[in-house]
């Protein structure tokens, strides 16, 4: 049992803490209907902080500081917390405000799945009209069960990797109409960066130290998110497959089964698919359909498989620009708001060309976006015909192509098709 004494000093030590953060530009608002807002993301993406950045929101909104409470149900104080410990907690508290009891209250629970029946807790206090903030991700309760725990008491919010005009902000770099020079060759520099070691708080802040970084953050996913939950045995096997969605343009669970028998690895289909699983439940990996009615077609057309950050890419051995960037342009649309396989998905042509991503918005395609490192003799034909027989058959406009730094307005056969530099799409965005 956690004793008063000890929630009282959690209590005053939360009232003195503050920190110093890089502002997020990811839209939220407190849900003002009886439910949680429950950050969820992948592994060190900052959820944590994403929750710090919400309580100065409402400190600078006049919020009284006592009239929020952050706890880390991690912290080692409280190792063990159980349902009574929380309302004992909670009786601390008021105790300690009064005036508190007859007012709303912010509540922030991180790591709350560390406490049995956390969620009676929660409904408890969103019955009691009170505002709750939740996070959470470990080896007993992924960020995404969460949300299923408190059934249909939660609203979620995606928090990922720092996206591109983040990282310049923190940079002083605000978007602008038009560059200078240096401003320019600095936005070059940082892009060069983002799209080798991607957009992970702490490779930003900390960028010698990325390669450390970036393999914790891959032995986290897969051992304690995957290995230890699961109790996974072929860890060789684990590791290959998700090395080989870093490696893959496109895969199937045959294809992945058949590739790892290749190598000598002998696991049945269906623990190829639990694994696959598994990745993409720790909202790392994100295999993109392509866009067609038939379920047996997209099952058989497999998925483009696409990581959540370009650092895992990179420390996975990847090199390949091409692969580098389309993986980025995904990950850019993923920040932006888009859900795979219902706001975005790839496009096969009657013919067999392929386009990247097909943007959807009320049921029809509104954008085709065509992604290639550098267009010249050898692909333009091939990129070019593809968004030409894409924009014919789903009727869809407004056609993008882009690239690491070429830019042009191309028509052809009664198309427009804009080609784009990275960097300035990711500014218009
Ligand atoms: N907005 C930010 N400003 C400054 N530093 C940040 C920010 N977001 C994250 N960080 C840095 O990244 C680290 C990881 O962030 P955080 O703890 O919020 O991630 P998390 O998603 O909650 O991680 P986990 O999944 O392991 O619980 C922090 O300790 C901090 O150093």
């Amino acid at each position: 049992m956690i004793s008063k004494e000890t929630w009282g000093k959690i209590i005053r030590d939360y009232l003195e803490w503050d920190v110093e953060l890089i502002e997020r530009d990811i839209p939220y608002t407190l849900p003002r209907v009886q439910r949680a807002l429950v950050i969820i993301g992948p592994r060190r993406a900052g959820k944590t902080y994403f929750m710090f950045q919400i309580l100065k929101e409402l400190l600078k909104h006049g919020i009284e500081k006592n009239e929020t409470l952050y706890i880390n149900l991690e912290d080692p104080r409280v190792i063990g917390t159980t349902l009574e410990d929380l309302l004992n907690f909670l009786d601390v508290y008021y105790s300690q405000f009064p005036e508190n009891a007859k007012k709303r209250n912010y509540f922030f629970l991180d790591e709350v799945q560390t406490v049995e029946n956390w969620e009676k807790f929660v409904r408890y206090l969103l019955d009691k009209n009170q505002r709750v903030v939740i996070s959470g991700s470990s080896s007993r309760l992924l960020s995404k069960e969460i949300a299923t725990e408190l059934r249909g008491r939660g609203i979620s919010l995606k928090v990922y990797p720092f996206s591109f005009k983040e990282i310049l902000k923190s940079r002083n770099l605000k978007p602008a109409p038009f560059y200078s020079t240096y401003e320019e060759a600095k936005i070059k520099k940082l892009l060069r960066e983002y799209l080798v070691w991607g957009g992970y708080p702490e490779v930003i802040l900390d960028f010698s130290l990325r390669r450390e970084i970036l393999r914790e953050i891959i032995d986290l996913t897969i051992y304690k998110d995957i290995v230890e939950r699961w109790g996974i045995i072929n860890i060789k096997a684990l590791k290959l497959l998700f090395r080989m969605l870093a490696f893959s343009t496109h895969l199937s669970i045959s294809k992945a089964y058949k590739n790892l028998k290749g190598i000598g690895i002998n696991v049945g289909k269906t623990t190829v698919a639990n694994y696959l699983e598994f990745l993409e439940d720790s909202l790392v990996f994100y295999p993109l359909r392509v866009l067609i009615k038939s379920y047996k077609l997209q099952e058989l057309y497999g998925f483009k498989p696409y990581l959540v950050d370009n650092g895992l890419l990179t420390s996975l051995g990847v090199q390949d620009e091409g692969r580098l960037l389309e993986n980025l342009v995904f990950t850019e649309l993923l920040k932006s708001g888009l859900e795979p396989n219902r706001d975005v998905f790839y496009y096969r042509t009657r013919d067999g060309k392929e386009v990247d991503f097909a943007i959807l918005e009320k049921g029809r395609v509104k954008q085709a976006i065509q992604v290639t490192y550098e267009l010249n003799e050898s692909n333009y034909e091939r990129e070019i015909s593809a968004l030409v027989g894409a924009s014919k058959e789903l009727n869809c406009r407004d056609l993008l192509l882009i690239t690491w730094d070429q830019e042009e307005t191309i028509k052809t056969k009664g198309k427009e098709i804009k080609v784009m530099p990275l960097w300035k799409w990711l500014l218009s965005k």
